[in-house]
């Protein structure tokens, strides 16, 4: 019997919203155009293109590591390098895909606190070498909200612009929980991405209620030109590209994308009061959108999969991962906090 009942591993791991499904099912009547060209396609970029403010060329994906590598790609040459965090999931989680698409482009890693790069930290990999046998640093990479849970507030990203503006880098958004990151900051869409500087978004479908489906939002037309053969090549062309685009407009006219985050958010927030209720439980990172980190010991750990609850213990650095999605419930949560409340008393 496969468990039905909610977890915290991933956003990854929620089902299909019930917004997106009935778009789907709308979408599927009878025979439409293929390869994009069909009417849910241009209502769906369209309405991208309404809600962050601009003409931008707006492009469907699989999945986020195919988003993420290929936007990359567009924006660099091989002989390019792209600076990012050392948790950064282009670095950590996407095998090595953003330096293949790119035909080697070498990602340059930073540190910085709460998963959070500085223009500071920029600046300094930019002058660390500057001869022609280092690959020349073209674009910088940050994720909105990042890997840790953390956001990058408006004047850290306009910091981050004034110095992609210096050295003439381009700037990528890895989206995944781009939703939650708006949510959280109660900023336009546009604010917080290419009036920010931002010159590529890679919004995440999938973690918000999709059954799968990224949107590639190209705010700098020109570094668009010719991503539709990118994307055919790498096999992100969808033939019945309905199915990914119907269910995006239905999370974007329903608002059921920003409703969605909120909820996720909010349960993060529950969580993380409930968590720190529990004696000698600090979290790791501030919580600020719908990721809660905290150390757990080893034991308390063990239990709790014993138990079968599902976490990630790998992201971030050695902490314990709880991810709040669009259909987590207070009960489950509470749920959680009885059985780390009971396995921590048992084993004191
Ligand atoms: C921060 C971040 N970026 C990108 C992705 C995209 O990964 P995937 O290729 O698994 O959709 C994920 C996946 O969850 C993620 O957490
Ligand atoms: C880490 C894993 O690759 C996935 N991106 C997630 O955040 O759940």
């Amino acid at each position: 019997m496969i468990n039905q009942l909610e977890q915290f591993a991933s956003d990854n791991s929620s089902g299909i919203c019930p917004e997106a499904l009935e778009y789907m099912i709308r979408a599927n009547q009878g025979s439409v155009p293929a390869y994009g060209n069909d009417e849910w396609t241009q209502k769906a970029t369209d309405y991208f293109r309404e809600l962050f403010e601009i003409d931008c060329e707006v492009f469907f994906t699989f999945n986020g590591t195919a988003a993420n590598s290929l936007s990359l790609a567009a924006l660099c040459q091989s002989y390019h390098s792209v600076i990012c965090h050392e948790t950064s999931h282009i670095e950590t989680d996407e095998c090595g895909a953003p330096e293949f698409a790119s035909n080697g482009s070498k990602l340059l890693l930073a540190q910085g606190k709460n998963g959070k790069l500085t223009s500071e930290a920029i600046e300094a990999i930019v002058n660390k070498r500057t001869d022609i046998h280092y690959p020349k640093p073209k674009v910088i990479s940050i994720t909105q909200s990042t890997e840790l849970g953390t956001l990058y507030s408006i004047e850290e990203l306009l910091k981050i612009k004034e110095v992609a503006k210096k050295y003439n880098l381009k700037i990528h958004m890895d989206g995944a929980r781009f939703a939650n990151a708006v949510a959280a900051m109660n900023k336009s869409p546009a604010e917080i991405t290419w009036k920010s500087g931002v010159d590529v978004l890679c919004f995440c479908g999938t973690k918000n209620g999709m059954a799968l489906g990224e949107a590639i939002l190209f705010f700098n037309k020109e570094l668009a030109e010719d991503f539709d053969y990118r994307c055919k090549q790498a096999g992100q062309l969808a033939s019945k590209m309905r199915f990914i685009s119907a269910p995006w407009l239905g999370l974007l006219e329903t608002g059921a994308w920003l409703k969605n985050a909120r909820h996720a958010n909010q349960c993060a927030e529950y969580l993380e009061n409930q968590l720190l209720n529990i004696e000698n439980v600090d979290l790791m990172f501030p919580r600020e959108a719908n990721a809660v980190f905290v150390k757990l010991p080893e034991q308390v750990i063990h239990a709790l999969k014993a138990k079968n609850w599902q976490f990630y213990t790998f992201i971030g650095v050695g902490g314990v991962r709880f991810m709040c999605s669009w259909n987590t419930t207070q009960l489950r949560i509470d749920e959680l906090i009885d059985d780390i409340k009971n396995v921590t008393n048992s084993k004191n």
